[in-house]
């Protein structure tokens, strides 16, 4: 077994297939050539802090490289930065992977090179989020061979099911690729068989001690890691983590943890859900899981700015005048009343999925793609930002509404929800990040539930362009002219901006259109859910999609003094009928900070 330290040391090697790989692109995806280095041995081996494992498919690739690669040199590379890649000159063309990890979450070597197995354990198996999303998107990363050979998972719940039952309860909401579903019924058979379900309390040691006992006899005796989600209400989080992590840890291998939100209700209950967490785990164990940091547009966010040049230098305060972030869903808090009514839309979305798109979209450049230097930058962001004043916040909820002949039902009317409840099920709010980049712009923001349409999408109003030549062209509303970047993350993910253009003919008329990337139109390929990419990283120790215990107290403190005096206060909403465009206090609210929402331009697709 080489040791990373004398990889790193070895500067041997065929430049060709280095430059060989650079034409396929590897290096604009992160390797510098600098740091390329190539050993002529095999390349699995542990230094300090650092292993490396093998791997096999394009799927493994560290996901700021994992791109389909075919390549036929026969050679090994490692870069410094903790990446390997080895390349078979087999008929498959297939890669071999190596990858940096820390050990600090119990990973250990696999000296042999033998695939260790994964066992995947669902607390909560009997709900609506495994139903509705963990289990298929397991099924889709097995589909898509993106799964560990050796895998089982384990529902446990406290519910009573078989096996069996766990299986047809599951298969209720499999779909496959639609590019590939041949074999799809196969595929569907093989993945239930490695389906198992226990019963238990969340709170027992005992029953987790027996989940202990099923998962080894599933393991084999091998090398096994670990893998817990947390699907379960947040206040059974903490006995779950303990009895998981005192009675059901892997020995050998990794045990690592993903809590879903909500991660609090404010500060306090916050820090004390982390304290409460790292009496049982480290920090490298938990993997803090906002599904929206896992969407394809999300994701592409970086690579937009960071590999364009045409956009990195407009990117602050002296080019863009607003920034917007927009959540918008047609359908009310059915089913999710009971859980919605405590925390509210803006703990429900605005605190973390539209908060942690701005922290990606705001921030510094990294200094390298590892979870660190990123998380780094977004904390910085946070921590540049003003917590939040009632005056730059308006907050509404939906009511009754009867359209075409169909009453559509009021927040309140929600058997779950009190009758006289005041939870904002819309939110709006203008938020400030106070450092030289940004200073001065408003990020604004606006979520809400039982509106007109389904969307979230990221909008960039840039300012005017100064000494317009065109000015008569446009007439007084020099707003209508200012050219507009539309990052939309669904559904219909596209990416477009708004420009001026010469109408064709003989005179000198403009108008707005827009340079458009339609995703359908552009890639065939099925655009994968959120909690795939999440739940691979989670396999894989790629932490960077993750929220860091410090981005969390960071979020948390923006919002937290704003949630309290709403509170405290008990503002009453602005209500709003279901499926309009929500309270009117929104515009006014821009208004203030001189800006028109982008999305209220037309009912078209690219508005
Ligand atoms: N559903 C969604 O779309 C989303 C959910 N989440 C979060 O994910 C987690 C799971 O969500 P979801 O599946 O909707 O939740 P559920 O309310 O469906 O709960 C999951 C399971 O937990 C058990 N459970 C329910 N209530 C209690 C209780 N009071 N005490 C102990 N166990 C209980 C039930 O299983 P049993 O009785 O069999 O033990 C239930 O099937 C929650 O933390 C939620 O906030 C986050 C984002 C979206
Ligand atoms: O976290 C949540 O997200 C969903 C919206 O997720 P999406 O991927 O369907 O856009 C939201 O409905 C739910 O209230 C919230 O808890």
């Amino acid at each position: 077994m080489a040791a990373a330290g004398a990889l790193a040391q070895s500067v041997i090697g065929d430049l060709g297939s280095c430059v060989h790989l650079a034409q396929h692109g590897v290096r604009q995806i992160g390797m510098p050539a600098a740091a390329v280095r190539m050993p002529s041995e095999s390349l699995h081996g542990s230094t300090g802090r650092l292993s490396w494992r093998l791997s096999f498919n394009s799927c493994k690739w560290p996901t700021r490289m994992r791109t389909p690669l075919s390549v036929s040199a026969a050679h090994a590379i490692v870069s410094e930065d903790g990446l390997g890649i080895k390349t078979l000159n087999d008929s498959s063309g297939s890669l071999n992977i190596f990858k940096k990890e820390e050990t600090s979450d119990g990973a250990l070597i696999n000296s042999s090179g033998k695939e260790s197995a994964v066992t995947i354990t669902v607390a909560g198996a009997s709900g609506d989020l495994a139903k509705k999303k963990i289990f298929p998107a397991l099924f889709a990363l097995y589909y898509e061979g993106c799964l560990p050979k050796h895998f089982t998972i384990y529902g446990y719940a406290r519910s009573k099911m078989t096996n069996e039952q766990l299986r047809t309860m599951i298969s209720q909401t499999l779909t496959c690729r639609i590019d590939q579903s041949g074999n799809c019924g196969d595929k569907i058979e093989k993945f239930l068989q490695q389906c198992f379900y226990h019963s238990g309390q969340y709170n027992s040691e005992e029953d987790f001690s027996q989940l202990d006992k099923d998962l080894k006899e599933h393991e084999g005796g091998g090398l096994a890691n670990r893998l817990f989600y947390l699907s379960v209400p947040p206040d059974v989080f903490i006995d779950v983590a303990r009895c998981a992590s005192l009675r059901a840890s892997s020995l050998k291998g990794w045990t690592r943890v993903i809590v879903e939100k909500p991660f609090g209700r404010d500060s306090e209950s916050s820090a004390e859900l982390t304290r409460g967490l790292k009496n049982y785990l480290t920090e490298e164990q938990i993997y803090r899981i906002d599904h929206y940091l896992g969407k394809e547009l999300v994701e592409n966010l970086s690579v937009l700015r960071f590999s364009n040049l045409v956009f990195e230098p407009l990117w602050s305060r002296q080019y863009i005048r607003n920034v917007q972030l927009i959540f918008s869903e047609d359908f009310g808090t059915e089913g999710r009343g009971g859980y919605f009514d405590s925390y509210g839309i803006i703990r429900d979305i605005m605190q973390n999925h539209l908060l942690q798109i701005l922290a990606l979209f705001a921030m510094e450049p990294p200094i390298s793609l590892d979870a660190e230097d990123i998380r780094n930058e977004k904390v910085k962001v946070l921590r540049s930002m003003r917590p939040l004043h009632i005056e730059d916040v308006v907050v509404g909820q939906y009511k009754s509404h009867v359209r075409g002949g169909v009453k559509y039902p009021g927040y309140t009317d929600d058997k779950t929800v009190p009758s006289n409840s005041i939870t904002p099920t819309f939110a709006a709010a203008a938020l400030f990040i106070d450092n030289a980049r940004w200073d001065g712009v408003p990020f604004l923001m606006k979520a809400g539930k039982a509106l007109h349409n389904r969307r979230a999408e990221i909008r960039v109003q840039f300012r005017h362009v100064p000494g317009h030549l065109f000015k008569r062209s446009f007439g007084m509303d020099l707003d209508q002219a200012t050219n507009e970047l539309v990052i939309r993350v669904q559904p219909d993910e596209a990416i477009y901006l708004k420009i001026n253009n010469k109408v064709p003919g003989l005179g000198m008329r403009l108008d707005r259109s827009n340079l458009n990337l339609l995703y359908a139109d552009r890639y065939s390929r099925e655009i994968p859910d959120a909690y795939e990419r999440l739940l691979l990283d989670a396999i894989e120790g790629e932490r960077r999609l993750f929220i860091r215990s410090d981005e969390l107290d960071a979020a948390w403190s923006l919002f937290t003094p704003l949630l309290k005096e709403l509170e405290a206060r008990k503002v009453v909403p602005e209500l709003y009928p279901y499926g309009s465009r929500g309270p009117v206090g929104a515009h006014y609210l821009a208004a203030k900070y001189n800006v028109r929402w982008g999305d209220l331009g037309s009912e078209s697709q690219n508005a």
